[in-house]
This record gives structure tokens, sequence and C-alpha cells, in this order.
């Protein structure tokens, strides 16, 4: 997929927790964006002494199609005390527009695979490229019977990005798709939507055992926090999957 230089005009922001927003954006030049789900773009812009600078953000857009002209462009930024892309993201207005270029990366569900299971597994923004593959991943299980385990770390309920989503996507597809919120902090209030049976105290890293890894039939694939992305990597290596059967996003920061 070619990569594109490309104006996006801010339509619409909401809070998706207290520190992270869902920016709606289109391409202000009037042209598609095709993009593969996981992938990312970069925003470019500049520090305040005029040195060129970009961020990479995954898209978040629940991919079906091809985007057409017009159609959302959609990321989710996680507020960093004291980041330049964060403040470029906070001030940015309604019609605003912010120069990017993509898709980039390979993090994608890839054609060839014929394995049983997917273990996804994200913390924070890291779980939006798995937004993104929702369409694809339910096609897997109509057409090859797969299943997912989608392992998402969070600190606590309001930081659960998309739960909402992946709680509806898990409802209908109960025999092959499990939602396991892992909160390192505070766990639900009793009876609240969000305190159902697969909720987990603790890391993702610590809940990987309960699943059985395993080399023959599953692949693992890790995005977010570089931490989290190295012990699990190391974690799912101990229980036999191959490097190649492990694929990774690491969220550092590329200033
Ligand atoms: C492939 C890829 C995809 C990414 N996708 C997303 C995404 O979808 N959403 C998203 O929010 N971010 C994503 N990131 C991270 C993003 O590109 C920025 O690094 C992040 O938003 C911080 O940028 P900033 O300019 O606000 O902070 P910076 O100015 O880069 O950093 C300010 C300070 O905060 C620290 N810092 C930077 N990032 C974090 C962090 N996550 N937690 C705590 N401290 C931090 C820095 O070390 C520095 O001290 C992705 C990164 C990569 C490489």
């Amino acid at each position: 997929m070619a990569i594109q230089h490309f104006p996006l005009k801010l339509v619409s922001r909401r809070m998706l927790a207290p520190t992270v927003g869902h920016y709606v954006f289109v391409r202000d030049d009037g042209a598609p964006l095709d993009f593969i789900p996981g992938q990312f773009i970069q925003v470019h812009f500049q520090y305040a002494d005029g040195t060129a600078t970009k961020r990479s953000y995954s898209l978040a857009t629940i991919h079906d199609h091809a985007l057409g002209p017009g159609e959302a462009v959609e990321i989710a930024v996680s507020y960093v005390p004291g980041g330049a892309a964060t403040a470029l993201f906070e001030g940015l207005e309604i019609g605003g527009v912010v120069d990017a270029s993509g898709p980039f990366g390979r993090f994608c569900l890839m054609p060839q695979d014929t394995n049983r299971r997917y273990l996804l597994i994200g913390t924070g923004t890291g779980v939006t490229p798995y937004r993104s593959m929702l369409p694809e991943l339910e096609r897997l299980i109509r057409e090859r019977g797969i299943e997912v385990v989608l392992l998402f770390g969070a600190r606590n309920p309001t930081e659960l990005l998309y739960g909402d989503e992946f709680r509806a996507f898990a409802a209908k597809h109960p025999a092959n798709f499990r939602f396991v919120p892992c909160f390192s902090r505070e766990l639900p209030e009793a009876g609240s939507p969000q305190a159902h049976a697969n909720v987990r105290h603790g890391y993702v890293q610590q809940f990987l055992d309960e699943f059985a890894p395993d080399a023959q039939g599953d692949i693992a694939y890790l995005c977010g926090n570089p931490n989290m992305v190295d012990t699990c990597f190391e974690a799912l290596k101990g229980f036999g999957l191959s490097v190649p059967q492990i694929r990774r996003e690491k969220y550092v920061s590329s200033k």
C-alpha cells in the first residue's frame, strides 16, 4: 500500500477516558485512504523552536472497507504530561488541520495464517488496532471458526477504552471471542456493567498462563506499553511460541 502525505481535518472529538481522546478526522484533500487494520499514521508538526518532529498513532477506525473521500479517520490519543503531540492535540479545534502520512506498519492479521486462536494483548491505547480489526476477526470467526482472546490492560474501569464495543462483540460471538479486561488498580463496582466474570485484577502478563498459550494453535499480538510487550514476548516464547508467531507494536515516543 503506497505511503501518502495528506492533511487531516478534525471533525469531532470525545473523551474515551480521563486522559484519552478519540479523534475523528477526514482527509482534507478529498482523497481516499486505504489501510490494513493494525496499521498506523504519523502526525508531523514542529517543536516551538521550529524543529520538525512526528508521532505515530494506530488507526482506530473499524475497518470493513477502504476509506473513501470524506470517511472518518479515527485515532485514540493518550495525553502525556508535558508531551509535545499531547499539546498539539489538546489545542486542536474542530476544523483544525494536521499534517499526516501513512499508512505504516505490519501489525496486521495475515491472510496466510491458519492458526486456531488469536491471543490479542494490549494496554491503554494499544487496544485500538484490535478495534480496527473487528470486522476481519468476525469474518475469520465465520469462515474458519477461529477463537480470539482479547486481554486488555487498564488501570481502572474508566480507562477501558472502547470497552462497550468489545463487550458487545463478545456477546455476539460468545463461543469465539473472550474479552478479558485486566485492571491493575481498581476493579469495577459490583453490579456495574463492567463487573462481569471475565474481569481480572492485575497486569495482563499475569494471566497468560490461564489461557495456556499453545505453539501449535496460537498467534499472539502485543501492542502498547513497551515493558508489557517485552514481558509478554518473553513469556510467550517460554510457552514455545516462535518469534514469527508473536507480533509486536511498541508505543515508544518517536522524538
Ligand atoms: C507504532 C506506534 C503507534 C502508536 N500509536 C499510538 C496511539 O494509537 N495512541 C497514542 O496515544 N500513542 C501512540 N503511540 C505513541 C505516540 O506516538 C507518542 O509517543 C505519544 O502520544 C506521546 O507523544 P507526546 O508528543 O505527547 O509526548 P513526548 O513529547 O514524546 O513525551 C513527553 C514525555 O512523556 C514521556 N512519554 C511518552 N509517551 C509516554 C507514555 N505513553 N506514557 C508515559 N510517558 C510517556 C516521554 O518519555 C517524555 O518524557 C504510538 C507509537 C508508535 C511507535
